[in-house]
């Protein structure tokens, strides 16, 4: 495919670039810059990548890429191959003691519910275009991109979540939470419906003030990979004295990510969890391009280290899940194994 030999030559010279694909989609998209500009977002239209807190949102401008679409057409050899990763004793245990930490804070009425992640580190070389093409046709129904930039990384992920769609005022989002290992006969407890109908909750309340005509689905099942999901629609007429942008900040860190009260939820994951998610649970997509945004939730990712001049080569997967009153440490921990999966399934290493 042109646009994957594209890709790999912008890297080569070390100059951004996007792939991705629509969810349900065959048709492949690119963005290309010519020049190694870090171009901030400030509502500029583009292929937009923000992180979850206080990180550089970055843009790559229309005006300023090289934009392409072709059909997806690849042929790989076994997309069903499973790296095993090694279970960390010690980052097992930490993560179980943040979510006992968080469950106690519930109790005490801190929050209501805080989404705890954690980063797996596997020092591979991983080989982007054909770790790509797996994941390209592994998820069909995520959307599903790779992501570089010179001065910020490479990321790479298939995301089930969409944060916002926005056409011609009409605005849509879900509300996606609850997760189990996909099998013909899914039954919800009522831990994950509550988390689910928190997240609603939140949503309905967060964009109330923006929208008209709110509508809000009836719960589904929703695949995701080897995981399901429970999932509602919520859509409404996006008011005419509002801009995009005012309602894509309203929602994000949705629930789904953060928590909620969204300050108290994200002040005990900054102190808590440890690390820095950078771009992970934060959002990417375009950005008003032919009058149209279509933004996604940044899940079910990696950050990859190709980086043989400092001998800096590593991935990063990032993996989380919603913490309530009634969260177990040990099944929590085995949430963001499996939820690890979705990446560890794709990735084809040098
Ligand atoms: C935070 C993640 O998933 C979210 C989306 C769907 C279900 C979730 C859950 O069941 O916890 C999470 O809220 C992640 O994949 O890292």
């Amino acid at each position: 495919m042109k646009l994957l030999d594209k890709a790999t030559s912008n890297f080569n010279k070390q100059l951004p670039f996007v792939l991705y694909a629509k969810p349900n989609e065959q048709i492949l998209h690119g963005f290309f810059q010519e020049n190694d500009a870090l171009h901030v977002f400030e509502n500029q239209s583009g292929f937009v990548f923000s992180s979850f807190y206080n990180q550089t949102n970055v843009v790559f401008p229309e005006s300023e890429s090289e934009i392409f679409q072709e059909e997806i057409n690849v042929e790989i050899e076994d997309a069903s191959a499973l790296i095993e990763n090694e279970l960390d004793e010690n980052a097992q245990y930490s993560f179980k003691s943040i979510v006992r930490k968080a469950v106690a804070e519930i109790e005490k009425g801190s929050f209501e519910k805080v989404v705890l992640s954690r980063k797996i580190e596997i020092s591979q070389t991983v080989d982007f275009i054909k770790s790509y093409q797996k994941l390209l046709i592994s998820y069909p129904t995520a959307f599903r991109y790779v992501w570089f930039h010179p001065k910020v990384g490479m990321w790479m992920g298939a995301t089930p979540e969409q944060l916002a769609k926005i056409n011609n005022k009409t605005f849509e989002t879900v509300a996606l939470a609850g997760t189990q290992v996909f099998s013909e006969n899914i039954l919800w407890q009522e831990k994950e419906q509550v988390e689910q109908q928190l997240v609603t909750d939140y949503i309905k309340n967060r964009i109330g003030n923006f929208v008209d005509n709110l509508a809000v689905s009836d719960t589904y099942t929703h695949r995701a990979g080897n995981l399901v999901h429970l999932k509602s629609d919520i859509s409404g007429e996006l008011k005419p004295s509002f801009s995009e942008i005012e309602v894509i900040q309203a929602i994000h860190p949705t629930s789904a990510v953060c928590g909620m009260p969204l300050q108290a939820a994200r002040n005990f994951i900054l102190e808590h969890e440890n690390y820095n998610r950078n771009y992970y649970s934060g959002f990417l997509g375009e950005f008003q391009i032919q009058e149209q945004t279509n933004l996604f939730v940044n899940l079910r990712c990696c950050e990859i280290f190709n980086d043989n001049i400092k001998n800096q080569n590593k991935v990063n997967i990032y993996v989380g899940c919603g913490i309530t009153k009634d969260s177990n440490a040990n099944k929590e921990f085995i949430e963001t194994e499996n939820k690890a999966k979705t990446i560890l399934r794709v990735l084809v290493f040098k």
